[in-house]
């Protein structure tokens, strides 16, 4: 029996079945000192949460049963339980990326996860249903599942904090009405991770406008470490990445060294000149410059927003999976050479780009969750100018929530406010 099989048995023991108590009972023959049925998994509560405030983080479910115990089952590396907290949780992109996470293939088969699912209000009984499909899933590795809608509860003693849930720009709204609504979200969000996540919890900012978020974030914590917040890029360069290979007809595979610069919008900077195709230069496999700067460049910078025209709502399978991505890079050594983008604190970055705005860069991770900004890479005059643009798109936002950020607000009219995003954007708004 796998160690999959066997804790499935345990989780299963709140809907008593006649295969899970003869399962139950050979092993208290084996194992006298086993815990007792019933201390294996505890449900908490009804959805409804009977006797809670209504404020209280709803514990849904609990794996007690101790693994540890099972010498036989058990993966030779169980790792100590980390915490995800979520918000946004029972949105588009959590649909997919819970489960994910939830399944071992995001942190790895032989990592147990706790996960703290916030919402909103709105969304208080559709988080109730995530829960339950979750205790559905019968996960070996998801050792708790706690829901609620005050961050200062979810977030509590959080190892990871995924910051998807933000609200989308509705009809009439102004661009700069945006970043004040959703900049309120996050100056909330942070000052709850500073009181009480973990010091050294790492931060993926994905709602809109992500990178301006992430700096509103990480300005209201300064308990965390600055360099822990993240706003996620990787999205467009997985969008790169397999534009490049499909034009070169080769597996996506052999693509590496793409990075998006700048912005999660529509002036960053999807960089074909330092990309590889196969460890070759992709300028010398793809001849095709016109491509490269004509097509390619811009059907990544506005592929968010084409998509939503298609799709009628904004990607949220591919996101999932490159925040997964984005995890893994992080958890996982970069190999010898390569990088991954991700947005982060600019500075005393090596690209001059000037300090105090969230920008992607290459970087590059030994596996413990850390990262370094690659330097050296060739920044040629076309890139340069590009890279510039988004520069001063992300110093305009932040001029915009100047008092968000701990800083003057610079009081620009909306034009100044370029949130140009357009999967910030309601399907029918284009
Ligand atoms: N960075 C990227 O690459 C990228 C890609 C796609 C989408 N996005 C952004 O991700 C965000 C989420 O997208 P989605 O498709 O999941 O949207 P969605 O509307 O399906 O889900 C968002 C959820 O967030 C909840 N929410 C709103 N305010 C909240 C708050 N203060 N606290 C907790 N939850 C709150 C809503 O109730 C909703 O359930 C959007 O801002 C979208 O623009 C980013």
């Amino acid at each position: 029996m796998t160690a999959r099989a066997t804790t499935t048995t345990r989780a299963r023991t709140t809907t008593t079945t006649t295969t899970t108590r003869a399962a139950i009972g050979r092993r208290r023959a084996r194992e006298p000192n086993a815990r007792r049925r019933g201390d294996a998994c505890v449900r908490y509560n009804t959805p409804a949460g009977v006797g809670r405030k209504a404020d209280d983080p709803l514990g849904v479910f609990r794996l007690e049963y101790d693994i540890s115990m099972d010498e036989a089952h058990r993966p030779k590396t169980w790792k100590p339980t980390v915490t995800v907290a979520v918000s946004g949780a029972a949105g588009q992109i959590s649909n997919h990326l819970l489960f994910k996470i939830a399944s071992g293939s995001v942190f790895g088969h032989d990592q147990p996860v706790v996960l703290r699912l916030l919402g909103s209000e709105r969304s208080r009984q559709a988080l109730e249903g995530v829960a339950m499909e979750l205790e559905d899933c019968l996960f070996p590795l998801l050792r708790e599942v706690d829901i609620g809608i005050d961050c200062r509860k979810v977030f509590a003693g959080a190892d990871w904090a995924l910051l998807i849930g933000a609200k989308p720009r509705g009809p009439g709204m102004e661009r700069g009405d945006l970043l004040e609504m959703n900049g309120a979200i996050f100056v909330d969000q942070g000052k709850a991770l500073n009181e009480v996540a973990k010091p050294t919890c790492k931060v993926i900012v994905v709602g809109n406008p992500c990178n301006t978020n992430a700096l509103i974030a990480l300005s209201h914590a300064p308990n965390l470490d600055p360099r822990n917040f993240h706003a996620l890029t990787k999205l467009d360069e997985n969008r790169a990445k397999c534009q490049l290979a499909l034009k070169a007809g080769v597996f996506y595979e052999t693509v590496s060294n793409v990075v998006i610069w700048g912005n999660h919008s529509t002036t960053q900077v999807p960089d074909f000149v330092n990309a590889k195709i196969d460890g070759k230069k992709a300028t010398e496999v793809i001849t095709d410059q016109d491509w490269l700067e004509n097509d390619f460049t811009p059907a990544i910078q506005t592929r968010g927003g084409l998509l939503i025209k298609k799709w009628g709502r904004s990607s949220a399978a591919s996101t999932a999976v490159s925040i997964a991505d984005h995890i893994r890079n992080l958890v996982n050594p970069t190999p010898e050479g390569d990088w991954f983008s991700t947005a982060v604190l600019s500075n005393g970055n090596p690209y001059g780009i000037q300090d105090g705005i969230v920008y992607s860069f290459p970087c590059r991770s030994k596996g413990d969750g850390s990262y370094e900004i690659v330097p050296g890479l060739e920044v040629n005059d076309w890139l340069r100018e590009r890279m510039k643009k988004s520069e001063e798109e992300l110093t305009s936002e932040k001029g915009c929530v100047g008092h968000l950020v701990g800083e003057a607000h610079v009081d620009v009219p909306d034009a100044g406010c370029p949130v140009d995003l357009e999967d910030t954007l309601l399907p029918g708004e284009m």
